[in-house]
């Protein structure tokens, strides 16, 4: 095990349960969304991260979601009714929890898909009975397999993009992979901030403009803000 890489976790001690305040949307309307969600965060309101940083590889985590907070999930809804948002990518579904604010925002907001991608197969079968259970499925493509290769296959004209990977971060090889699919003015959200990507989208001239999004909750506090220019 000493030679084992242990992921960083992002400044929490490594040993501990981290406890979750009780779900909440201000802006899920939905009846049959609001279920799922709820029911996806309960499942999780204890997250040992111990457990996840002990055992780094994504498929011994088949049944955790490791979801974003309510706070953001209210966040990204926002941004992408804002905008109108009808192309979104995702990196990664997970269980769906951050699947279903996406998908339920291009649908309130008229139309639009998104598609995102799952390293483990397990957790694709759990979002895809998710987001149906939601009535949502006509608003979600699923890539099963690594986010780097599968999204590939994303359409043009990327109006939004979410990036909330796993470690070892590729946050960067995704937004590369993408990055000639993004349409001048779409958004990204990186949650995982990490190093390498936060130094290539501060780069001066790297066609990005860049804030840190403040959430709110102290569970998952912020992410970076980035609008292709
Ligand atoms: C933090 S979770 C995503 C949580 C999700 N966005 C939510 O809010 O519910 C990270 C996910 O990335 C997946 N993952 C890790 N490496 C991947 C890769 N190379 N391609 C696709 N998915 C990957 C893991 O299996 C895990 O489900």
């Amino acid at each position: 095990m000493a030679d084992t890489p242990r992921p960083d976790t992002d400044g929490r001690p490594d040993s501990m349960w981290v406890e979750r305040p009780p779900f909440h949307s201000r802006l899920i309307k939905d009846e049959r969304v609001l279920g799922v969600l709820d029911e996806l965060y309960e499942r999780e309101r204890r997250i040992n991260w111990e457990e996840y940083a002990h055992h780094p590889d994504p498929r011994h985590h088949a049944g955790t979601g490791f979801s974003l907070s309510p706070e953001q999930g209210d966040q990204l809804y926002l941004l992408i009714r804002h905008g109108r948002a009808r192309r979104v990518v995702e990196f990664a579904t997970s269980l769906g929890f951050s699947t279903l604010f996406l998908a339920a925002a291009v649908r309130d907001g008229g139309g639009g898909r998104v598609y995102t991608a799952e390293l483990v197969p397990e957790k694709v079968e759990q979002a895809r009975e998710n987001i149906a259970r939601a009535g949502l499925a006509d608003h979600v493509t699923f890539f099963e397999g690594d986010a780097c290769e599968t999204l590939a296959a994303a359409p043009e004209d990327i109006d939004f993009a979410l990036i909330d990977g796993w470690e070892p971060k590729v946050s960067l090889d995704v937004l590369k992979v993408i990055e000639p699919k993004l349409r001048s003015g779409a958004l990204i959200y990186n949650e995982n901030q990490d190093r390498e990507f936060l130094d290539y989208v501060r780069t001066p001239d790297s066609g990005y403009l860049n804030l840190p999004l403040l959430s709110g909750s102290t569970y998952k506090p912020q992410g970076e803000l980035s609008l292709r220019v």
